[in-house]
């Protein structure tokens, strides 16, 4: 038996006003909440392709309770070879940790251009979709002709490959259209979706033409310096009309909640 964590109505109080509503415009894109871990020097973890634990276990408990509240969770492929994660929910009550069903798990979602992320049975994310705790992933690919083995894999399960839009305008860098994407996952029937990491993932979903795209932000800070070379978010520089440096990006209606040894900052992104 896994863990089975737990997170109260009153300890997720604070949350209310950040977590997904049924967005009431008619732009068919899913609601946004970009949400990690970090270290007081920004970083995710300790080096690239490290696992880190920066969340204490009532902050972890809280990220558990925030994947109950989305349809689908985001990861980009580095994350994926990195962590071996099992994005699902783990908390007491949902589908495969006390009720029937997936009721409370969601879709996992990973950003793999070049379909180079290898997984198999015993990848941690497909034990739990066995075991009925957890969904199988959509990868979103460039790759057109993704491996036999995993098209395979995914079909077993209910997940898929997924064509990823590019960037029209990047080409190039293979970048991916956001909105293209959270279009995709709203016909998907995905209508909320976190944004977990890595850092190259979050620092361009905040890069100038992205950000509007992210409705709340849910950022655990944990007490510690991970030191030089880590996975850093830090948003590209951005700049005015006459070259002055500006900050890259802003929150407002901000909150900040302590929560064991962590603080978790609330906000949304100032326009
Ligand atoms: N503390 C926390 O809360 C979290 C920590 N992490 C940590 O973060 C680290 C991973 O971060 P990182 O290495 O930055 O990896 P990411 O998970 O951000 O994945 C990066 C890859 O995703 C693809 N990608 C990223 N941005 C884009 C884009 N705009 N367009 C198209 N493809 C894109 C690229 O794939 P390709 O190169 O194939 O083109 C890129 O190499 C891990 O160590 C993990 O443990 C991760 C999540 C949360
Ligand atoms: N909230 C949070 N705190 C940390 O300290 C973390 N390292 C992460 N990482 C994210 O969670 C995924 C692992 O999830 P599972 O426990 O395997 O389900 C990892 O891949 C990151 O996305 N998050």
């Amino acid at each position: 038996m896994s863990e089975v964590l737990s997170f109260s109505e009153s300890e997720a109080r604070f949350l209310e006003t950040y977590l997904p509503i049924e967005k009431k415009d008619a732009s068919k894109l899913p609601f946004v909440t970009l949400t990690f871990a970090t270290s007081l020097d920004s970083s995710l973890a300790l080096a690239p392709g490290v696992r880190t634990q920066l969340s204490g276990a009532q902050s972890k408990a809280m990220t558990h309770y925030l994947r109950s509240r989305h349809d689908a969770i985001l990861i980009g492929v580095g994350t994926a070879i990195a962590d071996d994660p099992g994005l699902n929910c783990r908390i007491d009550g949902v589908g495969g940790y006390g009720s029937d069903g997936l009721d409370g798990q969601p879709r996992p979602i990973i950003i793999d251009p070049s379909a180079r992320w290898t997984f198999n049975e015993q990848s941690r994310i497909f034990t739990f979709a066995k075991e009925g705790r957890g969904r199988a992933p959509y990868i979103f690919t460039t790759n057109s002709s993704p491996p036999a083995e995993s098209v395979e894999l995914l079909q077993k399960y209910g997940g898929k490959y997924i064509p990823l839009k590019v960037d029209p305008t990047d080409v190039e860098h293979r970048r991916l259209d956001w909105k293209a994407l959270l279009e995709r996952l709203w016909q998907e029937g995905h209508h909320s979706v976190m944004v977990e990491g890595g850092a190259s993932i979050i620092n361009s979903l905040l890069e100038p033409q992205n950000q509007a795209l992210i409705d709340s932000v849910i950022i655990t800070i944990a007490p510690r310096w991970l030191g030089q070379g880590g996975v850093v978010v830090s948003p590209k520089r951005r700049t005015d009309q006459s070259g002055a440096v500006i900050p890259a990006s802003l929150l407002q209606q901000v909150r900040w909640h302590q929560l064991g040894e962590d603080v978790v900052l609330c906000g949304t992104i100032s326009p």
